[in-house]
């Protein structure tokens, strides 16, 4: 361990460098001075005053000279050797650490206090509070130019903004650094020149410019707004590019820019990369080609990580030279705050903001949108501060704040006129539906709707998408399992639709567009959407997160058709499951103009990262204002709990499950035993076998759409719900399939012991994550509670409605916060068509003698159907007859578990069933079965809307 250092030692040591730093001075005088700049320098330090000094400067270069003096100020602050701070600071070349060193012990060095040697270093960094009265524009001028080219200063007039106070040094930085720029100039380019020398549209003299610490006049913000175009000083939007080391080379990553590809070019290490299509340099070309980045005013360029690495210059190192760096983020509809560390001149300008707001328990600055600009404009000033302004696709989503025309924290939004929409769909809205259709055609209709699950957002978009009924034919994309829940629900609510008129896509060989309203599911979109040659304008997409990786043949699929369309409506109750990448192409898909460069968004909101392997998108940054983004320009969302008053305590749904899943050998098997219920001169102990083998059939035919169904609603988000089911060969089908997709389910059934199922039932209780209960409706409808769930899908039908209710009431019981889903999977063309009018009729009986729930007697509307087929009405009346017998669930539960599909004629077992789209039509018995509705679907709505 090394003795620490005596005074004296101390004093010596500092004496050297004091003499090192004033010969280096001398010498850069020199330089400056053979360059023609000596007039100006002396001249230089302009009406600038604490915090608003109108210097231009490049927020993202790193910090040269006109730092120093800066620094060199706050240092006489109590806040002046704060250290930089690891995260947002930036680390200077060791020359001007040095410098800054140099300065600090050395306050005299002002300009005009100092001896030559001193006057011209302080001509590259005026010290701000120091200004002499009057600076000639061409004096001015001359140090802003100086990159050795004295004669583009001269014809020139200066602009407020035309000092870059830190560029003589930086010359003489690179001319110590760059064997190519030994001459202090960089390689000319006279167009470059003639760029970087632009003239001021106002002919402003700098000595008009008030740099008080005080407020500026509004004259000269006025002059400010009128400049900005035409001043080397960065626009607000300028084009952010960032260097990226590359061991001895660096690259430049960044879009294309005429102006900056000139610079490119006169670089002497310049090598562009056909591959990457990027230009990489020497590092020696570094400091010039940054210098030459801060006069192009549509280019901000981040510098190289520790740069100051990348020219050394021999100069004592000075750590306490802080760089301060930080972002805007918006924190509400009206303001924003600088995430940005301390820095002396900062605050002064924040205090110069007439909405500034200092949050004490965040220790930041907050401002009102309007006064952003002016914020970023002036902090622009502060060569050692860099606050990177709000993103463009967020000032153009809060253009109304930022012009002040808007300033609530919540968008007004207007009543739409839904007179030509039908009057069924508009009076049935629950108030917060109507307030989500409002939102979206304020927006539109361009949307995406993100209510929690289970809230009506079917409703909500048929709506949306009738309103907007003139731009028909309507796209409606959806998960396969509820192609036909879709068609049911516009029946339902759209009376004034033909039906003929609605088209479900079922295979590959059917048309896209043979309908009014095509309902397709994802996967068959990616398959025939070159069918379409007059695109959609108004388009649904239901669980849209199914687009959320954009690698996908779904999303490839989708993305085109919604760019082009209208109208699109998003409806998702989890439109991100996991990382706010996923939200992208949704955010995208409603606004195509927003973050056209998916890395931007990345940066801000996902937290990017780049490794050796490339950048990571996974995490998640500034989500309170995508948040706010999202809620002003994408998106709606309601949670169950802001809505729960106007909820049913159960939302019951009939979901009518693909036909086409069901195999033409599963059919064919549930033919053969409807035709055995019907045949002639049959005893009752026959007809009710064959009733009951048709009962069996069903189960197995339905178990691939149920499978498909649940894995659907896993993939959605649903977290935690139980399947109920009766066929063992169901139950069965649904574990094989959770264990497959390896998600974390108990199983309740009639071989469960009462220990395990207690045990069972608080191990799901208590789950987290992704976990379904899979139940067995006659052995686990009572006496088990499953509160922490708030949705029951039953599989399978039941004919003892009482048995579905006390089912259904394991999860809507004491301990229940929220409004509970219940969904009922109906097949058509199975016993299904049967036991629903069937359940129905019974709970009506039960309403009647009041032992049923009041809202269920509401179901009771729906069973006045007819079955005009006289083979169906003896189909029914057989059910009727066999369920109504004394008893008859015990029996025909008997009858039930002794079904063995393998033994079956003609069963195929649910192993067989594809679960994928059929594109082969021959296997699907659907189309007749299609067109074929019963009356009684025409009221379902009364059963599964009981509000
Ligand atoms: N205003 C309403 N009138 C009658 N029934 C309604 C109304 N709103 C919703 N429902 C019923 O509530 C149930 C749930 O609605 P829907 O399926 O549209 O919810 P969701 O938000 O799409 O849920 P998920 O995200 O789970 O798909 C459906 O049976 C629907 O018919």
């Amino acid at each position: 361990m090394s003795l620490p250092l005596t005074e004296e030692q101390k004093k010596k040591i500092e004496e050297n460098r004091r003499k090192a730093l004033a010969r280096r001075a001398e010498k850069l005088a020199e330089q400056h001075q053979s360059l023609g700049l000596g007039s100006s320098i002396a001249a230089l330090p302009s009406g600038c005053k604490q915090g608003s000094c109108y210097l231009p400067r490049d927020s993202s270069k790193p910090v040269s000279h006109g730092v120093i003096f800066k620094q060199q100020k706050t240092s006489n602050s109590s806040h002046g050797d704060k250290k930089p701070d690891n995260t947002q600071s930036f680390h200077l070349s060791t020359l001007e650490q040095g410098t800054w060193k140099r300065q600090e012990e050395m306050p005299t060095a002002c300009p005009h206090h100092s001896p030559p040697s001193q006057v011209t270093l302080t001509g590259i960094s005026p010290p701000l509070a120091q200004s002499p009265p009057e600076v000639s524009n061409q004096q001015f001028l001359g140090c802003e130019s100086g990159q050795g080219h004295p004669q583009v200063s001269h014809g020139t007039k200066s602009t407020p903004f035309a000092n870059t106070t830190h560029e003589p040094l930086a010359k003489a930085k690179s001319s110590q650094d760059t064997p190519a720029s030994s001459s202090g100039q960089l390689p000319r380019d006279p167009e470059l020149e003639a760029k970087t020398a632009r003239p001021s549209t106002s002919g402003q003299n700098v000595s008009d410019v008030h740099c008080g610490s005080g407020s500026v006049t509004p004259r000269i913000e006025g002059r400010f707004q009128q400049n900005s175009g035409t001043s080397p000083h960065k626009a607000v939007h300028s084009q952010e590019g960032t260097c990226v080391r590359d061991g001895n080379r660096f690259q430049v990553k960044i879009g294309y820019n005429a102006e900056l590809i000139a610079v490119f070019r006169r670089l002497p290490s310049r090598k562009f990369d056909p591959d990457t299509k990027m230009w990489n340099f020497s590092l020696t070309d570094y400091s010039a080609l940054m210098k030459a980045v801060q006069h192009l005013p549509t280019v901000t360029l981040q510098p190289l990580e520790g740069a100051s690495s990348v020219a050394p210059t021999g100069l004592p190192p000075a750590p306490s030279l802080a760089f301060v760096r930080g972002q805007c983020l918006l924190i509400s509809r009206a303001r924003f705050e600088a995430d940005i560390s301390y820095s002396q001149e900062l605050i002064a300008v924040f205090k110069q903001m007439d909405s500034r707001n200092y949050d004490a328990k965040t220790r930041k600055w907050n401002f009102l949108l309007e006064e952003h600009n002016k914020l970023i404009e002036r902090v622009r000033c502060l060569p050692q501060v860099q606050l990177s302004p709000l993103p463009k696709t967020l000032t153009l989503a809060f253009a109304s704040q930022m012009e002040k025309t808007s300033l609530g924290l919540t968008a007004d939004v207007p009543e739409a006129d839904l007179s030509g929409v039908d009057p069924k769909l508009v009076s049935n809205l629950l108030p917060f539906q109507r307030a989500g259709v409002n939102f979206a055609i304020a927006k539109g209709g361009r949307l995406l709707l993100a209510d929690d699950m289970g809230l009506g957002k079917t409703i909500q978009a048929i709506c949306i998408a009738a309103f907007y009924r003139k731009e028909w034919p309507l796209l409606v994309v959806v998960p396969s399992s509820v192609r036909f829940t879709w068609e049911q629900a516009f029946l339902q609510w759209l009376p004034s639709l033909n039906p003929e008129h609605i088209n479900v896509v079922v295979t590959g060989k059917d048309r896209l567009t043979a309908g009014l309203v095509n309902i397709v599911s994802f996967d068959l979109l990616s398959k025939l959407e070159k069918q379409i040659k007059t695109p959609f304008k108004v388009v649904i997409i239901d669980e849209s997160h199914f687009l959320k990786n954009i690698k996908t043949a779904r999303c490839r699929a989708a993305m085109p058709l919604l760019k082009v369309a209208k109208r699109v409506i998003l409806l998702s109750g989890t439109p991100a499951m996991s990382r706010p990448a996923e939200l992208y192409t949704q955010i995208i898909a409603v606004k195509p103009t927003f973050f056209p460069q998916f890395h931007a968004f990345g940066l801000r909101y996902c937290d990017a990262k780049k490794h050796a392997w490339g950048w990571d998108y996974s995490g998640s940054s500034s989500l309170g204002e995508l948040k706010l983004l999202l809620e002003e320009a994408v998106m709606l969302r309601r949670l169950k709990a802001d809505v729960l008053s106007q909820l049913p305590a159960k939302q019951r749904k009939m979901v009518v499950v693909a036909p086409g899943r069901i195999s033409a050998k599963a059919r064919a098997s549930l033919n053969a035993a409807a035709k055995e219920m019907t045949t002639k001169d049959q005893s009752k102990g026959q007809q009710r076998a064959a009733l009951i083998l048709y009962f069996n059939r069903t189960a197995e035919a339905k178990i691939p759409c149920v499978i498909e169904y649940i894995l659907d609603l896993l993939e959605s988000g649903r977290e935690k719900f139980l399947v109920f089911a009766h066929h063992k060969v169901v139950l069965d089908a649904v574990t094989e399939a959770l264990e497959k997709k390896q998600v974390q389910h108990i199983r309740i059934d009639g071989s469960t012991s009462s220990a395990d199922r207690d045990s069972l039932c608080q191990q799901f209780q208590l789950s987290k994550g992704h976990a379904v209960a899979v139940l067995s409706i006659t052995a686990a409808n009572m006496g088990l509670t499953f509160s922490s769930a708030d949705l029951v899908v039953f599989a399978e039908l039941f004919w003892n409605p009482g048995v579905l209710m006390q089912a259904e009431d394991r999860v809507h019981r004491i301990g229940q916060s929220s409004s509970v889903g219940i969904h009922y999977l109906v097949a058509r063309g199975t016993a299904d068509d049967y036991l629903w009018p069937l359940i129905q009729e019974k709970i009506k009986v039960l309403g009647e003698a009041g032992v049923s729930e009041a809202s269920f007697s509401e179901m009771t509307e729906a069973t006045d159907y007819i079955y005009k087929d006289p083979t169906q009405r003896k189909i029914y009346d057989l059910f009727q007859k066999s369920f109504e017998e004394d008893r008859s669930d015990k029996e025909l539960l008997e009858a039930v578990e002794a079904f063995d599909p393998g033994s079956a004629s003609g069963a195929s077992g649910s192993g067989s069933q594809d679960l994928g789209d059929s594109l082969d039509g021959s296997t699907l018995t659907d189309s007749p079965v299609r067109k074929r509705r019963f009356e009684f679907f025409d009221n379902w709505d009364s059963f599964t809307s009981p509000l």
